[in-house]
């Protein structure tokens, strides 16, 4: 099976999967990023690394469990936008799902804050550059 991080583009392409949890009254949790980190003190949507050999969605499922501690069904996982954008020397393909159902109460496992935040008032909180252009998409589709 290939993969995208096998194909001619190399390790060129940085594949990313991110979730926007929505709650009841259409807001969206994100989480700061810690220090010691890359683009630490930003405030991103909850995700990580696809690895090598893992579907995106079972690397999303992966990351909300371990960041989250909680339980996402893959039926649950809805794709709704991506983005593109030159990371470093690679190039960052983020996958962003939206999901409304999970089981247990989100906790900043790995992150250090967590905060439920209405797309809208996302343009004034420090994001990593490549979530700006999600940040509209995502307005217009909760
Ligand atoms: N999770 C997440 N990552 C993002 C977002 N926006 C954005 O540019 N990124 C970048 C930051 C990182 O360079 C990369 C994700 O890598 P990461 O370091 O958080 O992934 P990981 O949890 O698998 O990390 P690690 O264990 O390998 O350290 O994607 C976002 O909204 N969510």
């Amino acid at each position: 099976m290939t993969n995208i991080q096998s194909g001619t583009a190399g390790s060129l392409l940085l594949p990313v999967v991110a979730a926007a949890l929505v709650d009841l009254d259409g807001r969206v949790l994100l989480q700061q990023r810690p220090e010691g980190k890359s683009l630490a003190g930003l405030w991103e949507f909850p995700g990580g690394k696809v690895e090598a050999g893992e579907t995106p969605e079972a690397a999303l499922i992966r990351e909300l469990e371990e960041e989250l501690g909680i339980a996402v069904p893959h039926a649950c996982l809805a794709p709704a936008a991506f983005a593109s954008a030159g990371l470093g020397e690679r190039h960052l393909l983020l996958l962003l799902y939206i999901t409304r159902k999970w089981s247990g109460v989100p906790r900043a496992l790995e992150a250090s804050a967590l905060r439920w935040v209405r797309p809208a008032d996302m343009h004034g909180l420090a994001m990593p550059p490549a979530d700006r252009p999600l940040i509209g998409l995502l307005d217009a589709l909760i």
